[in-house]
């Protein structure tokens, strides 16, 4: 599901147009993505400006690059659109803990109930189910295998006296000491106005402790107004969509339902009784976004916020006897925000050595920002693991950050060369260190 964003990020990070049109060509692909999902228009287009908006607005904390923090812009507002910084709290505020579970048939409802006994059972609960739906044939029984397969208490009643069944099975899994008790529903009647009310009857009757609404996501923003009738018969306390993974309208229902402030405490993602995840909007969203990129970058972003950590990061090269470009970032960043290069040449084993005292009498503050500029248009990959770095991905690089070819061999010569001196020096240290160990002996 929205696999579109992913493209879209990946372009935008390597794109060689200029910012604005970057952002702009962007935005377009996440609102095509976007209403293809189904999410409502409106919120696609609220969301689009808010992006762009901050995207102009928003100057990113020295060192970060601008490509970098629209990323993380993208990240928070796609995950506000899905229901914010939220972690939904599974965890019963009180033993026995009482689910009703509703929601039309079809929507996953019995597999979701076998799931939830799952999801409790392995957290260390005693668990029972109650199969209350006595209007689809073998709804019944599709309950109890479950319960068999997961390991739990069950409770059910012939005859389709579903308030009465509902009732005494709350009781009876209280007197065998259940500590989650989930009551499953039926999902349809001959008419609507019966289903709801029943489901009203039996919330009365067994006056649940959280009402549990399923949704199938493939119903795309059409989750808003059934989510909104049921919430109007018994306040729903959370929410499920299942099916995310065989619709491409997840998007669009998981945004509806978070527009009406309803919690979506989890998800479904396939039909196996595992397949139950806890929804957090900003997992989901790292995930939507290509998560090995994201981590990355937030990671950089965080460490820049941060900053200012020279000692250490310098230690821990020493340490590692390794030196990637990925240090030498950092290291120029927090030199960057300490203001002075002067501190850089006395503390960085990284460019302090590379920089032999010719060099050492050119450099400036410009050469700083060039190599800046040139490591911020590097994937984190690149970063990483430079050997890759290619003629085509030079060239790449020279364009994004508008110097050229040349301008980035030098930078890999540079760093080459104290990587190579690192190494050494490690090597000197341990064979000093083994020495002293020996006459120590
Ligand atoms: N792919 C996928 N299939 C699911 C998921 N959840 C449920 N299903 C399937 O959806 C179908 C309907 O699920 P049920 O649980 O039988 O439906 P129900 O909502 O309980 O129906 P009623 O009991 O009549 O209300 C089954 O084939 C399930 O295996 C999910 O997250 N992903």
């Amino acid at each position: 599901m929205l696999e579109g964003v992913r493209d879209a990020v990946r372009k935008f990070l390597r794109s060689s147009a200029d910012y604005e049109t970057s952002v702009n060509m962007f935005v377009k692909e996440l609102q095509k993505t976007l209403i293809k999902s189904d999410v409502n228009v409106r919120l696609v287009l609220q969301l689009t400006r808010r992006i762009k908006e901050r995207a102009l607005k928003e100057k990113p904390p020295p060192g970060a690059s601008r490509r970098d923090w629209f990323i993380k812009i993208v990240y928070e507002e796609l995950a506000n659109l899905f229901g914010g910084d939220v972690e939904p709290d599974v965890k019963p505020k009180k033993i026995p803990w009482v689910i009703m579970m509703v929601g039309v048939q079809g929507s996953g409802k019995t597999t979701t109930t076998g799931k939830l006994a799952r999801f409790y059972k392995v957290r260390g609960y005693r668990v029972a189910l109650v199969a209350a739906d006595t209007y689809r044939p073998g709804a019944k029984d599709q309950l109890r295998q479950l319960a068999e397969r997961v390991g739990v208490l069950f409770y059910t009643e012939p005859g389709d006296d579903a308030v009465g069944i509902a009732k005494r099975g709350v009781e009876w899994a209280k007197k065998k000491g259940a500590e989650i008790i989930i009551v499953d529903t039926a999902g349809r009647h001959r008419k609507e106005a019966d289903l709801l009310k029943e489901m009203e009857d039996i919330a009365k009757e067994i006056n649940p402790d959280e009402v549990m609404l399923v949704i199938d996501a493939s119903i795309g923003q059409q989750a808003k107004p059934l989510a909104e009738t049921f919430h109007k018969t018994t306040p729903i306390g959370s929410i499920v969509i299942t099916k995310l993974d065989g619709t491409a309208k997840g998007g669009g229902a998981l945004s509806a339902v978070a527009v009406t402030g309803a919690p979506i405490k989890f998800i479904g993602t396939g039909e196996k009784l595992d397949e139950l995840e806890v929804f957090k909007p900003k997992k989901f969203v790292a995930r939507i976004l290509g998560l090995g990129d994201l981590e990355g970058l937030l990671e950089r972003l965080k460490e820049i916020e941060e900053g200012g950590k020279l000692e250490e990061l310098s230690e821990k090269i020493m340490e590692k006897g390794e030196f990637t470009l990925q240090d030498l970032y950092y290291q120029i960043i927090s030199v960057k925000k300490m203001g002075s290069l002067k501190k850089l040449l006395q503390m960085l084993p990284g460019v302090g050595l590379a920089m032999s005292d010719k060099i050492l009498g050119q450099v400036d503050d410009k050469v700083l920002d060039k190599w800046l500029a040139i490591l911020n248009s590097m994937t984190m990959e690149e970063l990483k693991k430079p050997s890759i770095i290619n003629r085509s991905r030079m060239r790449r690089i020279a364009i994004g950050s508008g110097t050229s070819v040349r301008d980035v061999e030098e930078l890999l010569r540079q760093y080459n060369m104290t990587k190579k001196m690192i190494k050494q020096l490690k090597r000197k240290k341990g064979l000093l260190a083994k020495l002293m160990n020996q006459m120590g002996e």
